[in-house]
């Protein structure tokens, strides 16, 4: 192989590289359609990729047109991926910002070529160009950088990449190439340009898809782990996540078992659609009594939990008196003169080391005893005695007290 092949080779790597990782996001966005980012992304690196083509093979060769036409791909690409991590993160830049960019880069490069002729103008404009979009970018997403590892990692190597785009353009650039363009394909500005393409911009690619899949991972486990009826956890996931509160969470905490009454009765009488509204609708009644660190789950087909970390005997009392009261002033969809909707609960308070399941199975003893006490009532579980609560805080409707 020449020398002039091996360079080439060289050259081709970054863009090549790229070619791969919009493949890449090309193929994720196949696996979730919905994530249009992906399809953003994937643009992004291609249009880059097919920017370098055209500026190293000289397609289309007048000087004039490629330098627009190429610098039309890079500048696309880096609207694109902008684009796709604003959207990523619910953000957005839109198309009014994206064409007035391309239009001003456009007359620029067209300026410094047929005006003002200036090679050096012309990366300047570029690079300090591209380098000042993406730290816009950075600037918009620096929330992510309080969320998981890999937003962190997204953030940083996108800030960084953004920010070298300044130091090597001024570093690089000979002022000897306003003079003799024909050096371009070997100027120290070239090759550093292309090295951190190879390795930062590809290293700023993978962490994008790696956050890109770490988002289609955890949505996946959400949707194993949300009951669609209810929209809270199911079994698997509210177990799941119980166990890592109860590991990591010191103090007293307490678990409220709670089951509709006479469920089947609303199933047999007005059929099992109306029953899945009923389930519905305490499924949202749930989810607005808990606190954001409850966990609340549908543990079985009319049966329901919720872990309350950092919970005393009061504060469970005060949260069934609340979730009774809620059930008691909600509009079921049963039809005039059907019996109202009511739960029993069983609730457990641990103060010391605890495991799920015999927390669990302590609310279930006092659920049970709920039930057989007349039900619509809650039913506290003391380690040596199920003990009926008398009070008219804890136990609400006709069989109170
Ligand atoms: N509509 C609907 N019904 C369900 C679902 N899952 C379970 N069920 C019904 O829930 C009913 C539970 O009945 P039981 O276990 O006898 O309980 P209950 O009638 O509420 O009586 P008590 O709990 O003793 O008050 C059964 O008829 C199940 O078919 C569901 O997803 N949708």
């Amino acid at each position: 192989m020449d020398e002039g092949n091996i360079r080439l080779a060289l050259l081709l790597i970054g863009p090549g590289t790229l070619s791969v990782f919009g493949l890449s996001f090309l193929w994720a966005w196949m696996l979730e359609r919905k994530r249009h980012y992906l399809l953003l992304l994937s643009g992004g690196c291609v249009s880059f990729a097919l920017g370098v083509f055209i500026q190293v093979f000289g397609w289309p060769s007048d000087a004039g047109v490629n330098a627009l036409v190429s610098n039309f791909f890079y500048i696309s690409a880096v609207l694109a991926v902008s684009e796709g991590l604003l959207r990523r993160s619910g953000k957005k830049f839109g198309v009014i910002y994206a064409i007035s960019v391309l239009v001003m880069s456009s007359v620029l490069i067209w300026y410094f070529f047929y005006i003002d002729r200036s090679l050096v103008a012309r990366i300047y404009v570029q690079n300090f160009g591209v380098g000042f979009l993406l730290l816009v970018v950075a600037w918009r997403l620096k929330g992510i950088v309080r969320g998981r590892f890999i937003d962190k990692a997204l953030f940083w190597m996108l800030l960084g990449f953004s920010i070298q785009f300044f130091p090597r353009t001024v570093l690089t650039v000979e002022p000897y190439l306003s003079v003799d363009t024909s050096l371009f394909a070997e100027s120290l500005f070239w090759q550093t340009l292309q090295l951190s393409l190879s390795v930062l911009g590809a290293g700023l690619a993978f962490v994008i898809l790696a956050a890109a899949i770490t988002d289609v991972i955890e949505d996946l486990r959400r949707e194993r782990d949300i009951d669609r009826l209810t929209g809270i956890f199911n079994r698997r996931g509210f177990e799941e996540r119980a166990d890592l509160l109860i590991h990591t969470t010191g103090g007293s905490m307490a678990m409220v078992v709670c089951d509709l009454d006479h469920f089947k009765k609303i199933n047999d009488s007005f059929g099992h659609a109306v029953g899945d509204d009923v389930l519905s609708i305490f499924g949202s009644l749930l989810r607005r009594t808990v606190r954001s660190n409850d966990i609340a789950g549908r543990i079985g087909g009319e049966e329901f939990a919720i872990l309350l970390p950092n919970s005393g005997l009061l504060d469970a009392q005060g949260f069934t008196k609340r979730l009774h009261e809620a059930i008691a002033t909600t509009i079921f969809p049963l039809p005039e003169g059907a019996q109202s909707v009511t739960s029993s609960m069983g609730v457990a308070v641990s103060q010391e080391k605890r495991d799920r399941a015999s927390l669990f199975e302590r609310a279930d003893k006092a659920l049970y005893t709920a039930k057989n006490s007349g039900r619509n009532r809650t039913v506290f579980h003391h380690d040596i005695a199920i003990e009926k609560m008398t009070s008219p805080d804890v136990c609400i409707g006709e069989a109170a007290g």
